[in-house]
């Protein structure tokens, strides 16, 4: 799986990441990472997905080195992303919006498209209905010709999560997955999620919500001033010194909010 070794990383004097290791678990499993704001947890997941490089460290994923590719060629190794911000082509329908994402598995050139040969058919048919099985597993497969401007904020997030899986992952990173969201669309993609990861895909996700987070989470890693100060089970997580010292003076306690 994923391994960040000694990561650090500078934009000019300012050391945003300074020694970073990260050992996701093997697939199958749920790693969240926690931190204050501005802590470098977008940082972490900018240089895995290839936006940034490392000043020092390395990453790799199924052991092999992912420093130095280019965002397309992560998401070839098997590693697909969700952004903070919703990301979604609201004018299209949900099913375009998922075959989108898998057009690199569809396996031929720009000659077959134009002359929509047999074979090009068939792939676009297989790939429409892989889409309508992506929506299904986040329960949108009833609004597959909607577009994607038709749907709540959380069924946009949804759609985002089936657009990613159609890049055919091993590993989805979740940026900040549930911000926004009402209570009852964070409990839906929580068992949403929790589905994915049974199906085998591992799940690495930055969030804030710490209910989410620690329900969700098997291990979890906090990020402070950019470096880990703890990586353990919620359980320990929550009750560390370091961890409860990091999060002191904010105007909410989201440690507290977890455990009420
Ligand atoms: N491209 C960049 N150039 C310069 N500084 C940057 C760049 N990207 C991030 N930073 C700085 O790195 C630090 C960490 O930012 P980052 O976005 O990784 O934090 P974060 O933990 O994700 O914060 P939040 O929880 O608020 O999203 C911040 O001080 C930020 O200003």
């Amino acid at each position: 799986m994923l391994e960040l070794a000694n990561v650090s990383m500078r934009f000019g004097g300012l050391h945003v990441l300074q020694d970073v290791n990260i050992a996701l678990p093997p697939e199958g499993s749920i790693f969240g990472l926690i931190g204050p704001n501005g802590a470098g947890k977008t940082t972490v997941f900018n240089l895995i997905t290839g936006l940034f490089r490392p000043t020092g460290g390395s990453i790799t994923f199924d052991k092999q080195s992912l420093v130095g590719l280019q965002p397309f060629e992560v998401t070839r190794r098997g590693i697909a992303r969700t952004f903070q911000n919703i990301r979604v082509f609201k004018e299209m329908s949900l099913l375009d919006n998922v075959v989108v994402g898998m057009h690199r598995h569809l396996g031929y050139g720009a000659l077959g498209t134009l002359f929509s040969s047999p074979a090009v058919r068939m792939a676009e048919k297989q790939a429409r209905e892989r889409a309508l099985e992506l929506l299904s597993w986040v329960r949108l497969d009833h609004k597959a010709r909607a577009t994607a401007d038709s749907l709540s904020y959380g069924e946009q997030r949804r759609l985002e999560l089936a657009r990613a899986l159609a890049t055919e992952p091993k590993l989805l990173l979740l940026d900040e997955p549930v911000a926004g969201m009402n209570a009852s669309e964070k409990t839906e993609l929580m068992v949403e999620i929790r589905n994915i990861r049974a199906r085998g895909y591992g799940i690495f996700m930055i969030e804030h919500d710490m209910r989410f987070v620690m329900g969700l989470c098997e291990r979890v890693a906090v990020l402070n001033f950019g470096r880990i100060i703890c990586d353990d089970v919620p359980e320990v997580v929550q009750r560390d010194p370091q961890v409860i010292e990091a999060y002191l003076g904010r105007d909410e306690d989201p440690l507290q909010e977890a455990t009420a």
